[in-house]
């Protein structure tokens, strides 16, 4: 198998250098100088959708959030703290498993699903700087799409819980969508304006289990390197104790806090495309934890293959010129994205 980070992190050495990064645009902190904390805005999303006499406000706090920091804390989300923690103690007694019960569900080099290291390029395989981590992916909607030979039969309710908590987290998904539409004063019922049709039309929605062994000296290396999301929106469910992921903001890095409870939303690069440049997709990291192992679960939607994606009709005018031009959503060039250090954001910007 390639690159196993669960023997690494057995054999508690320092990373081999194909996990270290020495780019200048990827400096590693010191850990005797904690950086400081975002002071990631909260947003309370039963607010957000039923109406009140503070919705309007809501709304305006939540538009001014992903312009400003493109994430949020959502808290009143609706999914119960005890899935939650279903779903965190499914993936732990996953990774707890041994060895040939995980190999089950192992991804093929080649492919985007099960657990293993992310896919690489061919071209990119002897430059690209690993990850010290190793990710279940599984798609969870449309449900026809479940490519059920990875999903795990052990822990025996993991199948159960994940299938919960997609089902929970769609429906918040798809009204976290609509609220953004209202928020940049879209027309809620002309379908064709809504963000929710990219994703509702042939997009897809998985689930990525993020696990981060401890790295005694990580000494340049990253759980994950600095990147945005190809999605076009992210919900992520951090672990309970152990921090790590760091965000981007005026160029300086923070430190995401951990809020019991609550879940991290992260405009992802095409909506930032769809909103045409109104929400910001943030540039985020994974640092490593010198003792304790890290984990997250991350909930993220997708447009369909072949999809031209550009700015809302209803968000571009005299005042507001087109930021961003058209551009085809191909897998394949995410992951060339992501391996090379580059955006679509980027590529699409007029
Ligand atoms: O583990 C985390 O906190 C962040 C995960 C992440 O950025 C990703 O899966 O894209
Ligand atoms: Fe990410």
């Amino acid at each position: 198998m390639e690159d196993s980070v669960h023997e690494l992190s057995i054999t508690g050495e320092n990373p081999p250098a194909k996990y270290i990064y020495t780019d200048s645009i990827n400096p590693i902190q010191d850990p005797s100088i904690p950086l400081p904390l975002l002071e990631i805005p909260v947003i309370d999303f039963n607010r957000l959708t039923t109406p009140s006499v503070g919705t309007g406000a809501e709304l305006e706090r939540l538009r001014s959030a992903l312009s400003s920091y493109g994430c949020v804390m959502v808290t009143n989300h609706g999914v119960e703290g005890s899935l939650m923690d279903r779903v965190r103690l499914v993936f732990k007694q996953f990774l707890a498993l041994p060895m040939e019960q995980r190999l089950k569900c192992q991804k093929e080099v080649d492919g985007f699903e099960g657990f293993g290291s992310d896919m690489i390029l061919t071209k990119d395989v002897s430059t690209a700087v690993r990850h010290f981590s190793a990710r279940l992916r599984l798609t969870t909607w449309p449900e026809d799409k479940r490519q059920m030979k990875y999903w795990p039969e052990q822990p025996h309710d993991f199948r159960e819980v994940l299938d919960d908590y997609s089902s929970k987290l769609l429906v918040l998904h798809d009204e976290t969508l609509r609220a953004m539409a209202r928020s940049l004063s879209l027309e809620e019922d002309d379908d064709d304006s809504t963000f929710l049709k990219a994703v509702r039309e042939g997009g897809s929605i998985s689930a990525r289990f993020n696990f981060y062994p401890p790295c005694p000296a990580p000494d340049g290396a990253l759980g994950l390197k600095p990147h945005s999301d190809g999605t076009v929106i992210t919900y992520l469910l951090q672990d309970g104790e152990v921090e790590g992921l760091q965000v981007l903001k005026d160029e300086q890095w923070f430190r995401v806090p951990i809020v019991a409870d609550a879940l991290v939303l992260h405009v992802g690069d095409h909506l930032e495309i769809m909103s045409n440049g109104e929400f910001k997709s943030p540039v985020h990291r994974v640092v490593l934890n010198p003792e304790r192992q890290r984990m997250s679960v991350v909930i993220a939607s997708f447009p369909e293959e072949g999809r031209q994606i550009e700015p809302l009709e209803g968000l571009v005018s005299g005042e507001r010129p087109r930021l961003y031009r058209q551009v085809k959503y191909s897998v394949v060039d995410q992951v060339d994205y992501y391996w090379s250090g580059t955006r679509v954001t980027d590529d699409a910007r007029i």
